[in-house]
């Protein structure tokens, strides 16, 4: 092993053909601490992990805690280049199931995304993103408890792969000179000055994302999956997404026309209860998930739509401070807080931690350990009604008191 990471006493997860996992009482799991904030809420999720494991279990199984690096602490342990070093993917790949804090990504030029990158490398094809709301959390939003939804995001492709070129490159060049020259196209409104993005979408990339997404709404017995897509500007790629994600909903899970199409329907083959298989433009889809949130459920979209969904939909149940989520592939699951490095608060012991302490929730009930997770969701939900909250909750809810980030984690051991 690398001399800069400390193997704790512990044993691997390890993944069945059929993708189940072996969990050890005693697993390694590898940890990110991330940038930014992230010095602030890891720290604080591992406390608050290992309290409730120990609370569930008694000292029977504990978590062995394993720091990988990347982005600006990767740069500081193993050189000023070195953002995400070869020895933290093959981790990551080896031990199944990790968690990381946010990475930086700066702006126009610099380093592309870390977080592309770990989700690109590891071919964690699926950003999973429940939303639900937390009695007492306050919202923007009159019936905030409306909201409960599953973002299944494609975490692949997309114009969000970061597939582009500057604008005046040689890259542009070639390539507009190419599209204009070759391909016949006249839309180009500034040939000269555009950078040039390319979109890639794939029906294997698609089909694989709906099939999650699909299977999930069977296996939690949920009522609707919308694909979310801007298919009637995008034809190719968001239109074929949800072409495809219909073609699949029929060719694999039965689902039949309804009343003419193009909305489909097939009945749960565990419950008999109907799933409806559902489509909206993404604009649209932004209003509505304000005004009639409890028409949707599952979500399965595109990785740009999934982004900016993702952040919106936190917003009605109280923000990013309490948003979790997960990148899955199908062997490789790694966790990871909906929000970024909130770089104006970092060290500042301030932020909320709730987001990166229900991610690594849903690591443990990934792991099967749903005592353990359970006893989260529970101690979150009595804090937050103690009114012991961070800064983002506390400036909503006038009778509250305000605590630090690590407060919070101590105030979520104490209801424990
Ligand atoms: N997966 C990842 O690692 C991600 C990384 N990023 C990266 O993070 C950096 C900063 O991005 P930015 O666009 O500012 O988005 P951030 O999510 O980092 O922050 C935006 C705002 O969200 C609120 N917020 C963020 N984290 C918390 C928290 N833990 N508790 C409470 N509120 C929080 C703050 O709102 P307020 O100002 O109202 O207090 C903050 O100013 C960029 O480099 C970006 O690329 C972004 C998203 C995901
Ligand atoms: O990679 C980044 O910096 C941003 C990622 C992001 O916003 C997200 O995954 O939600
Ligand atoms: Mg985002």
């Amino acid at each position: 092993m690398d001399q800069h990471i400390r193997v704790p006493a512990g044993e691997k997860i390890t993944v069945n053909p059929d993708f189940s996992l072996n969990v050890p009482d005693h697993p390694i799991i590898p940890y990110i601490e991330g940038d930014g904030t992230g010095f602030d809420i890891t720290p604080v999720m591992i406390k608050v992990v290992d309290a409730a494991v120990e609370k569930a279990y008694s000292g029977k199984r504990k978590i062995a805690w394993m720091e990988i690096f990347a982005g600006e602490k990767a740069t500081r342990v193993y050189g000023p280049d070195v953002w995400l070093p070869e020895i933290t993917l093959q981790i990551l790949r080896d031990y199944v199931v990790s968690i990381k804090g946010p990475l930086t990504t700066p702006v126009g030029g610099g380093i592309r995304s870390l977080n592309v990158a770990l989700r690109q490398e590891l071919d964690l094809y699926v950003c999973l993103r429940p939303v639900r709301y937390f009695q007492g959390v306050p919202s923007p939003v009159k019936h905030p408890e409306k909201t409960d939804m599953v973002i299944f995001r494609e975490n692949s492709e997309d114009i969000y792969a970061g597939i582009e070129w500057a604008a005046e490159s040689e890259g542009a060049k070639k390539l507009v000179n190419f599209l204009i020259n070759e391909m016949g196209v006249k839309k180009i409104r500034f040939p000269e000055t555009s950078g040039i993005g390319i979109k890639p979408v794939s029906r294997e990339g698609t089909e694989r994302l709906v099939r999650k997404a699909l299977q999930y709404a069977i296996d939690n017995d949920r009522k609707s999956v919308t694909l979310v897509h801007k298919g009637n500007i995008m034809k190719f790629t968001e239109g074929a997404f949800r072409d495809w994600g219909y073609g699949l909903a029929g060719k694999e899970f039965g689902a039949q026309l309804l009343d003419g199409g193009p909305w489909m329907r097939f009945k749960n083959p565990k419950t008999g209860r109907d799933i409806v298989v559902k489509d909206m433009i993404a604009d649209a889809f932004l209003q509505q998930i304000l005004l009639r949130p409890d028409e949707y459920d599952v979500i399965a979209t595109l990785n740009l739509n999934g982004d900016y969904v993702s952040d919106a939909l936190a917003a009605q149940v109280g923000g990013i401070g309490i948003a979790p989520g997960a990148n899955l592939s199908d062997s490789v699951a790694m966790f990871e807080a909906t929000h970024g490095t909130a770089p104006k608060y970092a060290g500042k012991d301030y932020v909320n931690p709730g987001s990166e302490i229900l991610s690594a929730e849903m690591m443990l009930r990934h792991m099967g350990w749903v005592e353990a997770a359970d006893r989260i969701i529970a101690s979150m939900e009595k804090s937050i009604l103690s009114k012991q909250v961070t800064y983002d909750f506390a400036r909503l809810l006038p009778d509250a008191t305000q605590v630090s980030c690590s407060g919070f984690g101590q105030v979520m051991i104490d209801h424990m």
